[in-house]
């Protein structure tokens, strides 16, 4: 009965992001409130999927209380999707990944060099058209490599080819830009806050810069990478006439090669730069749940070493090991040793393929077994 008594005033915070591939950040924490009730029945679960900005994050802030948007805006390719932001008061989540992400690309097919961000310039024109007063701009997860020339563009830039005439979309097409004219930029953006939440903070070009790092993974050769990289830094120094030397310090700045360089559009267009994990945490209200919670489970599709860079789990241990609140995370798979763990504030980690270790059957059966891996949880820690 003691026991009982002692359950029924513990209280568990889920703050995990989505296994990517298998399984929402809103159905983690629905199946890791299931399996931790299979052995406690009365605890009390608070569910608050997080996002670091990329995508997942407009999803992350519905589940918060925010009310989801829907919006017709151009797709990587120029082809028309629909994309969501998410509102709450005058505060909105715009994810660039929602108009201009690598799950938007028609059929899948990769177009490194001109994959373009116009629909996410659209974006975060409908969430000023909304009435948004804060903007909070979640990138990452990006088809593009374009130094968000397109978002500008949809934003009122003129981006302009030795002819006068308006440059080809994507990162490619910025090779033959001659001239910018950022007068006719929305005046709105100069009286809102902008926010840019990143999953990084990669400069724009140059070996740690988004063709090199984040280039691959959109499908661009060794030679593309090298064309989108001198695109780019020609692009920087075009811009750098139109908007002064303050256009050569943000090509340079933490989060400027953010999602293909649309950390740089936004810091043209007056952002300030913070890690997307940190951002979402305020616009979620962790704090106030953290404070409510004497055990939080965080986790991802894979802990990894990218993990440990900025990633919500990361983020999430960080910020309540602050709190002396104990931290353990569970993922798809694991590929960090308990000590990397514990200096990042994650006291035990609980992979899937501790249960099933058929990776296959891990992802086509996520939601049964991370019900099984919290129910271990509830008895290493709640029992
Ligand atoms: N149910 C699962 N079982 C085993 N591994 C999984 C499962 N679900 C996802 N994964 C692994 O996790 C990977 C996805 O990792 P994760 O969810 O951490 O996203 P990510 O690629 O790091 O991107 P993001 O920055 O958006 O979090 C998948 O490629 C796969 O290897
Ligand atoms: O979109 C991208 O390029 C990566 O997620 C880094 O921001």
């Amino acid at each position: 009965m003691a026991d009982a008594a002692v359950h029924s005033t513990r209280r568990v915070l889920v703050a995990a992001d989505k296994f990517k591939g298998s399984l929402t950040a809103v159905q983690v924490a629905q199946r890791v409130t299931a399996g931790l009730r299979l052995v406690v029945p009365d605890i009390e679960v608070e569910a608050l999927p997080v996002a670091d900005g990329g995508d997942g994050t407009v999803d992350a802030a519905v589940a918060a209380g925010f009310e989801r948007r829907e919006v017709r805006v151009a797709g990587p390719l120029g082809e028309e999707v629909t994309a969501a932001f998410a509102l709450r008061g005058d505060t909105a989540v715009v994810e660039m990944a929602e108009a201009s992400g690598l799950q938007r690309l028609p059929a899948g097919v990769f177009a490194p060099l001109t994959a373009s961000t116009y629909g996410s310039g659209e974006l975060l024109r409908a969430a000023l058209d909304a009435g948004a007063r804060t903007l909070v701009f979640g990138v990452g997860g990006s088809a593009t490599t374009d130094g968000g020339a397109g978002m500008l563009a949809a934003l009122g830039a003129r981006l302009l080819d030795a002819h006068g005439e308006p440059v080809p979309p994507g990162g490619g097409g910025l090779a033959e830009l001659a001239s910018a004219d950022l007068s006719g930029l929305d005046p709105r953006l100069a009286e809102v806050e902008l926010v840019l939440a990143s999953d990084v903070d990669n400069p724009l070009t140059g070996p740690k810069g988004a063709p090199a790092v984040y280039g691959p993974q959109k499908g661009a050769s060794p030679d593309d990478v090298a064309a989108l990289d001198a695109a780019l830094a020609h692009y920087a120094k075009v811009l750098e006439t139109a908007a002064g030397p303050k256009a050569a310090e943000y090509a340079a700045s933490p989060g400027a090669g953010a999602a293909g360089g649309i950390g740089y559009g936004a810091l043209l267009l007056g952002a300030r730069f913070r890690p997307g994990i940190e951002v979402m945490l305020d616009v979620l209200g962790f704090a106030p749940a953290l404070e409510r919670a004497q055990l939080v489970i965080t986790g991802e599709g894979s802990l990894d070493e990218q993990t440990l860079h900025g990633k919500a789990p990361a983020g999430v241990a960080a910020a309540a090991r602050a709190a002396d609140k104990e931290v353990v995370a569970v993922c798809g798979r694991l590929a960090l040793a308990p000590e990397v763990l514990g200096r990042a504030g994650i006291r035990r980690a609980y992979a899937l393929t501790d249960l099933e270790p058929d990776v296959a059957l891990c992802i086509a059966e996520a939601g049964p077994i991370l019900e099984r891996v919290a129910a271990r949880i509830a008895r290493d820690f709640l029992s």
